[in-house]
């Protein structure tokens, strides 16, 4: 979809700020540019809508040399987005987010109905927000407006420069989370710089690192906390990559345990016979549906002169998703201050599939570090464990 052929940007002071650059982006693709301040990323992302132009090599979005698009009809195809947000002060939300389709001719209904449309997107509500200027908004918000106004005339093409720099740590990561959400319907191909290797890992399907004007690695962002290609990358990811890890390793139905597990109407005396069968200290418990109740240990059941599980056991809402990552299973556990969470079917959350531990979440990411290191399936690593050494 974006082709860069040796392409390098020479300023006229002599700067090169990109030298010799080749990389493609794929259809639908979302490649995050991250690096040291100066390293040449903002600079690459304005020669793809040409408000830099390159001193050689060439650039192809969608096949077609750049170079021969009139800059104009180029930028209709390509969303930009930047951290100074830029929206018109003396224009209300709604107005702003329908900016690009009012030039592109649109009629003033439709214009605004499809902004509406995009606000809504962003989790903006079109009716309390729409009517509001900038300065009525928060930062957060602003940002949000930023990203519909670029996706208002649904351009194929997503250029975002920092567009997330300006707001505190917080806010940033509830952006990124509906952004990712947002990025899997509308599935545009996405240029995103940043200088932040989280947001990087986060976002990116692949990661660009740039060194001074050259990128020296891209990958997949396993693949650039696993096996760093250069010390450079090592250096730039850092010490604490296998804690980032954390972030892009998904928890996987072989991760978890399968403790003993009760209903809520089953009697007492028959549950706790099961236990004992099963060398259990505790189950966990489920409702009528098969969805998550709680847990009961078994000293309670032991203790109990009669009545069902449901008299017994403790309510838990520690739980996620199947495909939630180690790093959000690991906040979930110090958050509830849980020895295990439940995980849950990702499509039906109602539904149990087993319980992942501390130890359990340590070994599904030495597994995933040894898988990617082989380029095996996580599920075939045996790993060495204290008790083999
Ligand atoms: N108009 C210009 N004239 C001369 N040098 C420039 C110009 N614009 C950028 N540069 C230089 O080119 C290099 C790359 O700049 P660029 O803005 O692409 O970096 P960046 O990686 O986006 O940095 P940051 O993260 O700080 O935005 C820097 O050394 C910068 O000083």
């Amino acid at each position: 979809m974006i082709r860069f052929e040796h392409v390098s940007k020479r300023y006229a002071d002599g700067t090169t700020a990109v030298d010799d650059l080749s990389f493609e982006v794929a259809e639908g693709e979302l490649v995050t540019l991250v690096g040291p301040s100066g390293c040449g990323k903002t600079t690459t992302m304005k020669m793809v809508n040409r408000l830099i132009e390159p001193t050689s090599g060439r650039i192809f979005l969608d096949g077609e040399d750049i170079a021969s698009v009139d800059p104009v009809e180029l930028r209709r195809r390509i969303g930009y987005v930047i951290q100074q947000v830029g929206l018109f002060p003396h224009k209300t939300v709604l107005e702003n987010t329908a900016t690009v389709p009012h030039l592109l001719g649109w009629q003033r209904k439709k214009a605004r109905a499809r902004a509406a449309e995009l606000l809504d997107l962003v989790g903006l509500d079109p009716a309390v927000y729409g009517d509001r200027y900038p300065e009525q908004l928060s930062g957060g918000q602003r940002q949000r407006v930023g990203v519909a106004r670029a996706l208002a005339a649904d351009p194929p093409v997503l250029l975002m420069d920092e567009p997330f720099g300006a707001v505190d740590p917080v806010v940033r990561e509830r952006l990124q989370t509906e952004f990712l959400r947002l990025q899997s319907q509308v599935r545009k191909t996405v240029l995103f710089v940043t200088h932040d290797i989280e947001e990087a890992v986060r976002l990116g399907d692949r990661i660009a690192v740039y060194g001074e004007g050259r990128i020296e690695q891209f990958d997949p962002p396993a693949a650039v906390l696993g096996t760093p290609a250069t010390p450079y990358v090592a250096d730039f990811v850092g010490a604490d990559r296998g804690l980032k890890r954390l972030s892009v390793t998904s928890i996987e139905p072989g991760d978890l345990e399968q403790p003993p597990v009760l209903h809520l109407d089953d009697p007492v005396d028959r549950a706790a016979a099961r236990l004992t069968a099963e060398g259990g200290r505790w189950a966990v418990v489920l409702d009528h549906s098969d969805g998550l109740h709680g847990w009961v240990s078994a000293d309670a059941l032991h203790g109990a002169a009669g009545g069902t599980v449901a008299d017994h056991s403790r309510r838990m809402d520690a739980w996620l998703p199947v495909g939630a990552s180690l790093k959000q299973a690991f906040s979930t556990m110090l958050q509830h201050d849980a020895g295990w969470i439940a995980v849950l079917d990702g499509e039906r959350a109602d539904h149990f599939l087993g319980v992942l531990t501390p130890a359990r979440l340590h070994e599904a990411l030495r597994r995933s570090i040894d898988a990617d290191a082989r380029g095996a399936a996580r599920a075939d690593v045996a790993l060495e464990t204290v008790a083999d050494a």
